[in-house]
């Protein structure tokens, strides 16, 4: 049974479904969820078709939303009942205008009560699935980054953006290799691969993903190899093995060859690829978060080369060397004050990193001076921390405690534009910890400048700089530093007690219109000369920072000694 409601409104169609469910008696005892597919403007035909499919193994209540933000306001629905609607119901909202920014009141008196809630995207993902309006009210979210016009990109940023209850067709596309794979490794003599690699299409997600996993099984480099012209997915897999190559080549039609060493034929297993409706069908059988997607997706561009691709491309740093590291510490603060005023008049408003350490608290506690002297208005100042030790929030071993007294007690700043990060007094672990404050951060400025060439978020960003070389809390050819794709990440066994903290990572640390390194003491003077000699984060991370209009080394004498030799 189908009914077509023209300008209607939520409840009407409510209404509406309740008459039809008796009419028709149908009931929606069976159905176990809500799957909101959201086809913006884009063909609602093929989803619609793999949902009413899928709902015969899972009963649900669809919601497909097809918004035409251009148009005139306003709201049609179509309702479809029994045998129209597979095993479950169906309300098609062809929703007008602005009715984007309140599509969670929209959908809100349709929801099945007390039931899970899927939202799915067909086509184009939104950034941070779990900001969107519909994804925040959801416990899974499923997006499809093979679908949009750059899947590479897409999967970058939903990496980005990733939050856990998050997946991505691409994932479920690989389900039957990721099987044939652990089968063919396990094949005896089970030994650790000499190399590993997989090939498919230039930047096809799957298999992205499918190197990913196989690098965090197996703790290897894979190499990905891209062959043109072949369909989408993966096209072969091999180990180099010392008993000789394990390898998996997709066959003619639908099939994957496997060639074990020793074997006198290749075995052919048929892998016929999965239907969008059975891609939906997987996804729903579990509504509990699916962890593996999340830690694959975060190993997925975990390149440290791409690390040095922040810093790169940006103004040359210089050097401000003065006779010690309280005039260091004077004339940094000067200069920071200096770039807020200017930023707060060019946008109303400013965003500064602090960081820990002797001259980066000394430099804090040079800014209430410097904040008078260049009338920087106190209350249009957010502080940020570049990083955080994850100890009790009263501990003088946390950043922001060697900079209350002296900086945050001095200056009136905003309530709510001091973003601390949180401590293990907020009950929180360190992955909710650092993860809340990434989200913070893309809240507050939103997901794209910290990932997008030639923007930024923060005004003034002050890191000092330690003896390796680090800075915030990314140490030489620490794992920490290749977990890029969030915005804060957990830092665990860090050489410089204690032990646990939350750093920025690369690509926000790189976000900010001015950067200065603070660094003095001849303790310093190696890793501020090897600073100098070219951007290499892995081995030297204070190298690999530089600010869009301006880097400055805030140096002493001592420090700067490494410099003079050339
Ligand atoms: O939490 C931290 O420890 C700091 O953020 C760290 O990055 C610090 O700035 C450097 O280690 C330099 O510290 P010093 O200036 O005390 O050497």
């Amino acid at each position: 049974m189908i009914t077509t409601l023209n300008d209607t409104t939520a409840s009407a169609v409510d209404k509406k479904m309740t008459q039809m469910r008796e009419t028709f008696g149908a009931t929606t005892v069976g159905s176990v969820l809500t799957l909101i597919i959201v086809a913006t403007g884009e063909d609602i035909d093929q989803p619609l078709q793999a949902a009413v499919q899928a709902s015969h193994e899972h009963p649900s209540r669809v919601i497909v939303v097809d918004a035409d933000t251009d148009a005139e306001t306003g709201l049609d629905a179509e309702i479809r009942v029994g045998r129209d609607a597979g095993a479950g119901e169906i309300v098609i909202l062809r929703a007008r205008g602005d009715v984007m920014s309140s599509l969670d009141t929209l959908i809100t008196p349709l929801l099945l009560p007390d039931a899970p809630i899927v939202t799915w995207w067909p086509e184009d993902a939104p950034s941070s699935p779990v900001h969107d309006v519909l994804g925040s009210i959801s416990q899974r979210r499923i997006t499809d980054a093979a679908s949009s016009s750059d899947p590479d990109a897409t999967l970058k940023r939903l990496r980005r953006g990733y939050s856990s209850g998050d997946s991505d067709l691409s994932w479920a596309r690989i389900t039957r290799w990721r099987g044939l794979a652990a089968t063919a490794y396990e094949t005896p003599p089970i030994s650790l691969p000499r190399s590993v690699s997989v090939a498919g299409p230039a930047g096809d997600p799957s298999v992205r993903l499918l190197a990913a996993w196989l690098a965090l099984e197996l703790g290897l480099e894979v190499d990905i190899e891209t062959v043109d012209g072949c369909p989408a997915g993966p096209q072969s897999l091999v180990f180099e093995r010392e008993d000789g190559t394990v390898a998996l080549r997709r066959g003619e039609g639908d099939s994957v060859i496997i060639s074990l060493p020793g074997d006198q034929e290749d075995q052919r297993v048929p892998v016929p690829a999965s239907s969008l409706y059975e891609l939906l069908a997987e996804e729903l059988r579990r509504l509990d978060p699916d962890e593996v997607y999340g830690e694959v997706l975060a190993h997925a561009f975990s390149k440290v080369e791409d690390a040095s691709t922040f810093a790169k491309g940006k103004p040359e740093p210089t050097d401000a060397v003065s006779e010690s590291l309280e005039a260091a510490a004077v004339r940094a603060a000067d200069d920071v004050a200096a770039r807020l005023a200017e930023a707060i008049s060019a946008r109303g408003e400013a965003h500064l990193v602090v960081t820990g350490g002797t001259i980066g608290t000394a430099t804090a506690d040079a800014l209430p001076v410097a904040f008078v002297e260049h009338e920087v208005d106190p209350a249009a100042v957010h502080v940020w921390w570049g990083d955080e030790r994850f100890v009790d929030a009263d501990s003088e071993d946390r950043n922001d405690q060697s900079v209350r007294v002296g900086f945050l007690e001095k200056i009136a700043f905003a309530p709510g534009k001091v973003h601390p990060v949180p401590s293990t007094s907020s009950g929180m672990s360190l992955d909710e910890a650092a993860a809340w404050y990434g989200q913070e951060l893309d809240r507050a400025g939103g997901d794209r400048p910290f990932r997008t060439r030639g923007e930024a978020f923060f005004d003034v960003l002050l890191l000092g700089v330690g003896p390796d070389g680090h800075v915030a809390s990314l140490f030489p050819r620490h794992p920490a530093q290749q977990l890029d794709g969030a915005s804060a990440v957990a830092v665990v066994d860090s050489p410089k007690p204690p032990p646990l903290r939350v750093s920025l990572t690369w690509p926000v640390l790189n976000s900010a219109r001015h950067v200065g390194l603070l660094a003095a003491g001849a303790e310093k003077a190696d890793a501020v000369a090897r600073a100098h000699r070219g951007i290499d984060p892995w081995e030297v991370p204070a190298s690999s920072v530089r600010g869009l209009e301006s880097t400055t080394w805030y140096l002493d004498e001592s420090s700067a000694t490494g410099l003079r030799k050339g």
